[in-house]
Parts: C-alpha cells; structure tokens; sequence
C-alpha cells in the first residue's frame, strides 16, 4: 500500500485544470455496450476505477482503443458470454462499484447478465434494491446464486412500464435507463436523480439513437427503439474535483484559478463554499479563488447556525461533504454539516481531532465544526484514508497543517483523482509518494 508524506503550510498559485468527472465516465463506458458500433469518448481520466473498468471491457471482449491521451474508442461487436461467468469476471466486479452499471446494458442487448455484489467505497450500507426492482420491472429475472455470491440476471424481451423510484439513486437511475432504452414500449421513470452525470448519459443515448425525453428531471420518459448506433462524446469535468481545489485554496489561503469548470454544471456547490465565507468569482467558464486571510461561515437568515446537508440533485452532492467539513475547521464560525445519505462516511473526523480540530461528532450522520478561524493550526498527523473523499479532505487538512503528516492507503485517493500530487506540486503543494 502506497502512502503520501504531505510537507504542510504551502500555499498554492496558479492555474489547475479538473480532470474528467469519475462518475460519468464509469456511466458511459458502460451504455457503449448498447451498441454494436463504435463509441468515441474523450477525456477520460486516467484514474484506478476507470481504468480497472476499461480492462473489464476488454476482458468481455470489447475492442478499446486509446486514441489520444485521454481518449478511447469502445467497439462491443461481439462479446465472450462465457467469460461474464467466470470467477475472474466475479472477482474484478466485486472491486468495482461501477460494474453495477453493466447490467441494465447487458439485459438490454444480450439478454443476460452476471454480477457479483459490487466494491467501491465502505462509506456505510449501500443497497441496490432500486437497480434490481428497477430492471425486474421492465421484465427481467433475478436469481441469487448463493455458492458463487452472485446475482444472475436474464430476460427474453424487456417491457416499457412505469415505475416510481424508491430513491433517487444515481447508478440505479443510469442502470435502469439503459435497459430501457431498447425495451418494446414507453418507459417512465419518477423520482429518477438527474446529475449532470444522468443528463450526459442520456444526452448521449439520444445521440445514438435513443428517445429519451424529460432529461435533468426527475420524471423521464423513455421510448424503445430496436438499435442504437455509435456517437462521440465528451466527459464534463468533474465537479467534486473541482470543489475539492476551492476547499484546497481556502484552506491554505492560496490564489487558485481552477480552469474550465462547466460552471453551470456546477449546480449548488459554489454556493455552498460560499455559505462558509469563501470568496470565489466565476471567470468565463474558470473559478477563481482569491487569496483569503480569513473566512466567515454565514448563519441562516433567522440567525440559526448554518447548516449543510447533502440531498439528490440539485441539491448537494454527498461527495463534497468531508472536504466542506475539513475546510470548514479553520473557517471563523461553527456549522453542522449534515451526512444524510451515508451512514460512515464521517467517522474520519477523528484523524482531524487528531490533528488538532474542534468538532463534535454527534452522532454517524452529523458532526458540528467549530472553526478556529486560522488562529490555531492543524498538527500534521498520521493516518489512514479510508475512503476517497475522506483521502482527498485529510490530503487537504495536511498540505494546510504545521509539519509533516503521512497519509497511508492513498488507492483511496487514486481512485478518483488523477496523478493528484504532480498537478499539485506543480501548482506550489509538497507532497511525495512514497
Ligand atoms: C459511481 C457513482 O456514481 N457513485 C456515486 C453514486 O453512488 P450510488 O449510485 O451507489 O449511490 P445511490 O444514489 O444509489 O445512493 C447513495 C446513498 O444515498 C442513499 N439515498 C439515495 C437517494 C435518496 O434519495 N436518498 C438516499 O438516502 C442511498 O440509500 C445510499 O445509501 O451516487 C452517490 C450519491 O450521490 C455518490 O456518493 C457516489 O459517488
Ligand atoms: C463514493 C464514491 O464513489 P463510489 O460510488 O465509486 O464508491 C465517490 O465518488 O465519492
């Protein structure tokens, strides 16, 4: 296991550039295997999820081709259905919690699919109930296979149908969505989340020939069609990226200009920094973030204390809580920041108590920062990511704290985002892996 030895108390300047967004790519290199026909897709990150995914479609027997540096083509002509059976093919699913997405895509075109109970983050219980009842309502079948730990999926014909989503789930929706595309009849999906990752996908369905209507609500309307051909497409950048680098300049009180955001894909979160004091300005399509001295959370207009909870788009995405949490440890002000959704994702607080910060953690899903409003700074530290989000704020809590601070695990952290200490190095950062 890797680790990162973090030199802390440098401020940053300059310019970064987000890479693509982790969650759309795993999304879209999945719906290439609705067609027979090539998929061009660019700027693609190159990070451990997707690439661990592009090696899977190459297993299954996809042609990947890499076109440029960040760009690959995906021809799914024909795929080996034997090796979706294999052990090997359980085993890499099961780190990988993407691979959930190759069922809708798999159902839809091959009329079968396999799937162990997939990885990603251990950030609390993560169910799959609206994956399944989602596709089971468009006709498929279900069974587990208790020897081998796997879910295995078939359907003759899948059927347009309505259906009202439990909750809004991202990769639930996707999925779903997928299978639709090529069911007989009209789909409609309620309570479907609609991320800018969601509306890339669809956007990119109806240009190989989808009919998708009511994309960035959360009421969609699908209608089947027999075949779907080969497209371009673009991946936005990645938005918990991007506000990972304002949580990063505020908290070493560095001027950043963070460029090319999509700003409006951006949604709620610049607001959101905003609610902690940070000064950020929109710049054409870049962010800049002034060098600040200090920062004041605000209070609700009744005075209460600010709270910042997450929610299903477009409300705040979860992914940005822990590094909103960090930055808010030296901000002038308390805040309680609100996990809803997930139910460990906060249990990393205590590396920044550790360190020297002032927050009670009141419960899983709720923890109250007292800022310390620069006067007193974080001791560097040694710890453990132990998740990606968790990685990227305890990452930021050491390049701001005094001394040296050792972060282990850091496949945590390489997961999401790309060649993380060279772009921040380059941009004034001390950090070396070693
Ligand atoms: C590969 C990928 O795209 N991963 C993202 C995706 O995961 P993923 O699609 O797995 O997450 P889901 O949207 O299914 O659900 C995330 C968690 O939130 C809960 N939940 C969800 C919706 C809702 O309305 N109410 C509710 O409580 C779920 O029970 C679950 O515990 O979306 C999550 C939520 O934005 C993000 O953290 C992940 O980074
Ligand atoms: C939780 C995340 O990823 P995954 O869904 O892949 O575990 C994330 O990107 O913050």
């Amino acid at each position: 296991m890797a680790s990162f030895v973090i030199e802390g108390g440098h401020r940053l300047s300059g310019e970064i550039h987000p890479q693509g967004a982790k969650n759309e790519v795993l999304q879209i290199i999945c719906a290439t295997l609705l067609t027979a026909e090539e998929v061009t897709v660019h700027n693609i990150p190159d990070i451990l999820d997707v690439n661990n995914l592009i090696q899977l479609m190459r297993d299954m027997g996809v042609t990947v081709s890499k076109k440029d540096i960040d760009t690959y083509s995906f021809k799914a002509e024909k795929l080996d259905l034997s090796y979706l059976e294999s052990d090997e093919f359980l085993k890499k699913c099961s780190s990988l919690r993407g691979s959930v997405m190759l069922i809708g895509p798999m159902v839809a075109r091959f009329h079968k699919a396999m799937i162990s109970k997939p990885g990603g983050d251990k950030i609390g219980r993560r169910r799959l109930d609206t994956h399944f009842i989602g596709i089971q309502n468009l006709g498929a079948n279900f069974s587990y296979n208790a020897e081998r730990e796997a879910y295995e999926i078939s359907a003759c014909e899948l059927k347009g149908t309505y259906m009202l989503l439990d909750e809004a789930s991202v990769t639930g929706t996707a999925n779903i969505v997928m299978a639709a595309v090529l069911a007989k009849g009209t789909t409609t999906i309620y309570n479907a989340a609609c991320e800018p990752y969601l509306q890339q996908l669809c956007k990119m369905l109806n240009r190989m020939g989808a009919r998708i209507q009511g994309i960035a609500s959360n009421l969609l309307t699908i209608e089947g069609v027999d075949e779907l051909h080969g497209t371009e497409h673009t991946i936005l950048p990645d938005m918990i990226e991007v506000g990972s680098f304002i949580g990063m300049a505020a908290m070493t009180k560095s001027e950043l200009t963070i460029k090319n955001v999509s700003y409006e894909n951006l949604g709620i979160i610049p607001e959101s920094f905003r609610r902690l004091g940070i000064k950020l300005e929109q710049r054409e399509d870049d962010i800049y973030v002034p060098a600040q001295e200090t920062y004041q959370i605000e209070s609700f207009i009744d005075g209460s204390i600010m709270t910042i909870a997450d929610a299903p788009w477009p409300g705040l995405t979860p992914d940005l809580l822990s590094v909103l949490l960090v930055v808010a440890t030296q901000a002038k002000g308390s805040v309680l920041i609100h996990q809803k959704m997930f139910e460990s994702r906060l249990f990393f607080v205590d590396k920044l108590i550790d360190m020297g910060a002032q927050i009670i953690l009141c419960d899983p899903h709720r923890a109250v920062v007292i800022g310390h409003n620069h006067a007193m700074r974080l001791r560097g530290g040694n710890m453990t990511s132990p998740d990606i989000r968790a990685g990227i704020a305890l990452l930021i809590a050491a390049m701001s704290a005094e001394g040296s601070s050792r972060i282990h695990n850091i496949e945590q952290i390489d997961r999401g985002y790309q060649d993380i200490e060279r772009r921040l190095n380059a941009i004034g950062a001390r950090i070396t892996r070693i």
